[in-house]
């Protein structure tokens, strides 16, 4: 049975079990439910907290976990990213009320509050900068007003929370983080087990960006339309009744699909149709 590791809480929980959902797992009913069995898919689910999750995969004791990129990195744990999700995507960033530091040698001698401790210290010491580090488990922005820190260093998304602290970025952003999953650094990846889930999560990365289009176009027109939907591998092509036409199929990336539609129509091609794919296997 493959054992994996779950966010049991925060940004990354939700998107998490939405996903295995749509990858077939069963997924707990409640949120209290810290372990559950699915024996149809012979798979395991650990709801762990996030930070944990590199720990508990590093010591072997369960297969794979999903968690986030920059709680990996900060955890220092023996584990390896295998393959990014696309959620829960953010940047971890130096910030700071404005005319503090405009750059990570600024930071000498100031104190730098972070719930990430281990990245923000391995940045500091690669930089060759003496600051120190506080910990702090959570609303980090507040640091500052309260005098625990001249600097904070924390996972921005839209920004709202720094503007509203008054607070602004400065320096090169220090990690682009999203959701992942992980496996123990130096693992055997071929195990059919994690292969299989991880070919399913990637069916759905697939099912989430891309769309099925089909349309009919002059097959004088073919070579345009195929330039403009080249497929995945290569479209497939069949005659229509109506000679000197054929309909054409193929995956098109869903962010471009109308304007494809448009580019489509100009050259002539009609009956230009989407459909959304629900699951797949490249
Ligand atoms: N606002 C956000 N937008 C996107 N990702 C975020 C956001 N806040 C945290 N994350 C990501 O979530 C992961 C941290 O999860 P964690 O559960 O520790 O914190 P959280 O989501 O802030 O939850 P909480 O602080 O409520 O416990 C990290 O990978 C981080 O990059
Ligand atoms: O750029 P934004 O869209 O504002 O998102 C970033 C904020 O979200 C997270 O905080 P969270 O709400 O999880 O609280 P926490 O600081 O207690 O973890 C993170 O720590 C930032 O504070
Ligand atoms: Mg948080």
């Amino acid at each position: 049975m493959l054992r994996i590791a779950v966010p049991n809480k925060g940004s990354l929980s939700g998107p998490a079990a939405e996903m295995l959902h749509e990858a077939g797992y069963q997924q707990r009913r409640e949120s209290k439910e810290l372990r559950i069995v699915d024996p149809e898919n012979e798979v395991e689910f650990f709801y762990l907290r996030p930070r944990d999750i590199a720990i508990y995969v590093s010591s072997g004791r369960l297969d794979i976990g999903i968690t986030g990129r920059d709680l990996l990195i900060d955890s220092g744990a023996d584990a390896e990213e295998i393959l990014p999700l696309g959620f829960a995507r953010s940047t971890f960033r130096f910030a700071a009320k404005p005319g503090t530091a405009d750059g990570i040698e600024d930071l000498k001698g100031k104190t730098v509050a972070t719930s990430y401790e281990g990245i923000v210290a391995g940045h500091l010491a690669d930089s060759a900068v003496d600051a120190s580090v506080v910990h702090l488990d959570g609303a980090v922005e507040t640091a500052i007003e309260l005098g625990v820190a001249e600097v904070i260093a924390d996972v921005v998304e839209t920004g709202t929370s720094l503007r509203n602290a008054g607070l602004e970025v400065f320096g090169d952003p220090i990690m682009e983080s999203e959701a992942i999953v992980i496996r123990r650094t130096g693992t055997n990846g071929e195990e059919p087990k994690v292969q299989q889930f991880l070919r399913r999560l990637q069916g759905v990365l697939v099912a989430r960006t891309y769309v099925m289009m089909d349309y009919d176009c002059r097959v004088e027109q073919l070579e345009k339309a195929v330039a403009l939907t080249p497929g995945l591998e290569s479209p497939t092509v069949s005659p229509l009744h109506n000679e000197g036409w054929v309909a054409v199929r193929a995956m098109v990336p869903a962010k471009e699909a109308q304007r494809i539609m448009d580019d489509l129509y100009a050259i002539g091609a009609r009956a230009i149709l989407t459909t959304a794919i629900h699951a797949c296997r490249l």
